[in-house]
């Protein structure tokens, strides 16, 4: 059975969207659809960073010298000035089981210190350690050990707005939550062939194309010729992920029915947010302010994106597919498009750039680390989370976030030979 993920590719076709076997292949045309990477193991089961990179093995057989603390918190470093300067010594540790709360402990860095505690959890470590904007730290009562004011700016993430259908239950990954018979069989198919509706994760397919051949009334790729199409022109760089998915992207509650989705999807926004502490206290999350719309450039391209999606929509409805509007702009003015962008905009859980790689830590390109992960003015502190992109990847940022650990550790290592 293909869900209608599968099914809509010719109506994404029918725009000048290509369908290519390997989206990763740097010689696809500038507007592709194809099938989204995973990452499987050979028996098709999903695996986690956790499972191919810290087996219970590799654990156990390193366990003279690795200590995991799993259900603790971070409370902050131990930063001291020496010499001159500011080291990292150690950090602070709490458990989060409430009958061992008033336990803290402290783990003393003979080398260095690696945070990795994400774009939103570095960022706010950071803060509660001293390091960050003055100003703000003052605000919150923290000692001030380090004045550098691009922690927890330039947040950024990818923006996508999503419409809403009604497709055959059949078609939609919903029938495994309303149809206890579909459930069972696609649990039963995955027990022993390790196939079906549960192998796979919600999203198999995309599409990316650069917006500016996107026309914003047709909603299609214009194509004077094919040389228009070449992918390795730079200005060719897709900013739109077009995602066809079978299942419900908003957080609106629509029971008994089949959803299909289509989400256009800004990959590469202009945007800016920021981490900011809301308290001196690692146990209350951070201020997150995902800084939609900080630049009203970002309207263009999802406008064209919401245009596209109306028009596969028709394109939908011309092959006689039963599809029925649930949450869709109310017609394709412009005016009616941003409005349904400023009503259903939503964040795509893809945090980057917090505490971002640069040259400077001051300055119009202000960063937080250098080139080689480590805390500008800090030493024996380096920072491995996608919260040091520069800007955020025109990609899923889960492999890259792999990507940054393997060159950390290539960091450490050569460090270490020194
Ligand atoms: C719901 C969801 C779905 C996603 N789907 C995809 C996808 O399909 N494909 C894809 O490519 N990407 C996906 N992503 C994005 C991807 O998961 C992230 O980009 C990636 O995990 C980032 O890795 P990281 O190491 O930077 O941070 P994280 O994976 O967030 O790791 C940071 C860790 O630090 C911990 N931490 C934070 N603060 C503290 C503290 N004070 N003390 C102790 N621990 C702390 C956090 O609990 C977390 O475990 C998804 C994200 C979400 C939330």
């Amino acid at each position: 059975m293909e869900d209608i993920s599968v099914q809509v590719i010719p109506a994404i076709e029918s725009v000048n969207i290509s369908w290519v076997g390997d989206l990763n292949n740097p010689s696809i045309p500038a507007a592709v659809i194809g099938n989204l990477d995973v990452i499987e193991d050979k028996c098709f089961h999903r695996a986690s960073t956790y499972r191919a990179f810290l087996p219970g093995n590799l654990a156990q057989d390193r366990k003279a010298r690795l200590k995991i603390c799993t259900n603790t918190i971070v409370m902050r470093l131990n930063l001291v000035n020496e010499d001159g300067a500011v080291w990292a010594r150690g950090v602070h540790i709490e458990s989060l089981n409430p009958r061992m709360a008033e336990f803290t402990y402290y783990a003393k860095a003979r080398r260095e210190i690696v945070l990795s505690a994400g774009a939103l959890g570095s960022p706010q470590i950071l803060m509660l350690s001293g390091i960050g904007p003055r100003a703000h730290l003052e605000e919150k009562n923290v000692p001030v050990v380090l004045d550098l004011s691009a922690v927890g700016n330039h947040l950024q993430d990818h923006i996508g707005v999503p419409l809403t259908y009604q497709v055959p239950m059949s078609d939609s990954l919903h029938q495994l939550k309303n149809n206890i018979f579909s459930a069972i069989t696609a649990a039963l198919t995955y027990i022993f062939t390790g196939r079906g509706l549960f192998s796979s994760p919600f999203q198999s397919i995309t599409s990316l194309l650069p917006t500016r051949l996107l026309d914003e009334r047709s909603g299609r790729i214009v194509v004077p010729d094919p040389s228009v199409l070449d992918a390795s022109i730079p200005a060719n760089r897709p900013d739109l992920e077009f995602m066809p998915l079978a299942n419900n992207s908003t957080d609106a509650d629509i029971p008994g029915k089949g959803i299909f989705t289509l989400l256009p999807t800004l990959i590469l926004p202009k945007l800016q947010g920021r981490v900011r502490l809301a308290a001196n206290n690692p146990r209350v999350r951070a201020d997150i302010e995902l800084g939609f719309f900080t630049n009203p450039a970002d309207y263009v391209p999802l406008r064209k994106g919401v245009h596209l999606a109306l028009r596969v929509a028709t394109e939908l409805h011309n092959s006689r597919y039963p599809l029925q509007e649930l949450i869709i702009p109310g017609d394709d003015s412009d005016s009616e498009v941003d409005v349904f962008i400023r009503k259903n905009l939503r964040d795509c859980y893809h945090y980057t750039s917090t505490c971002r790689m640069g040259v400077e830590a001051r300055g119009p390109r202000q960063s937080v680390v250098d080139t080689a992960m480590c805390v500008h003015g800090v030493r024996g502190l380096r920072v491995c989370d996608t919260s040091v992109f520069p800007e955020v990847v025109a990609m899923h940022t889960m492999a890259l976030a792999v990507v940054v650990a393997e060159k950390c550790t290539e960091l450490i290592r050569l460090d270490a030979k020194m």
